[in-house]
């Protein structure tokens, strides 16, 4: 098995792609959307498990996450066992921060990470349209979102264009890494 770590500035579309990518895969048992740890209220739109900052605590000095940061003011974390989900010949695939690729590096060496750009004039309408952030915070995430992403496997995708387009990208990507992650076929006898 693989795994894809997205990563990429706030607004750049990784819920976007994920969600497009989680419809088009939704029959296919080889490819495994991991949920994330959130201490945060729940949010409709995200399918994530939300817990309060106590529970969180309780199961990180369990050892539970193979990884966890901070963002937002709220704490993120992945569990170990999810990854055990992940078909031999699979691919997992999990959206992070970029703090957090190191800690998937360690247990999976052929991880590949995926950042997702947009340029910033579009990132900047999308984060106004989407008035989830004060404005003068949108000036940050712009800076940030141009900050280079330290990683061994690095693909940059962009994702400038509209969904129409560029959703179909992100899945072939993803199927190209399935492909990859499929163990060697056996010569016919
Ligand atoms: N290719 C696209 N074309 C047009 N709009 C897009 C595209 N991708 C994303 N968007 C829009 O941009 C906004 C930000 O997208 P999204 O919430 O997926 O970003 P994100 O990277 O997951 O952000 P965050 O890290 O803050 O959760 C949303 O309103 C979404 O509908």
């Amino acid at each position: 098995m693989n795994i894809a770590l997205i990563v990429g500035a706030s607004g750049t579309g990784k819920d976007t792609l994920l969600r497009t990518a989680g419809h088009y895969f939704a029959s296919n048992h080889r490819i495994v959307f991991l949920k994330r740890y959130i201490t945060r209220p729940p949010d409709i739109h995200e399918t994530n498990y939300f817990l309060d900052p106590g529970a969180f605590e309780h199961l990180l000095a369990g050892n539970f996450f193979i990884s966890h940061w901070q963002a937002h003011g709220h704490r993120y974390g992945v569990a170990r066992d999810h990854l055990r989900q992940v078909p031999s010949g699979g691919l997992g695939l999990v959206s992070i921060s970029r703090t957090a690729i190191a800690d998937f590096e360690t247990h999976y060496p052929r991880a590949v990470t995926i950042q997702v750009q947009a340029d910033p004039d579009t990132l900047g309408k999308r984060l106004r349209v989407r008035g989830r952030e004060e404005p003068d915070k949108i000036d940050n995430r712009l800076a940030r979102a141009r900050l280079p992403v330290a990683a061994r496997n690095l693909i940059l995708f962009d994702n400038s264009r509209p969904l129409s387009r560029t959703g179909p990208a992100f899945i072939s990507l993803l199927e190209s890494l399935l492909d990859r992650s499929a163990p060697p076929r056996r010569p016919e006898t």
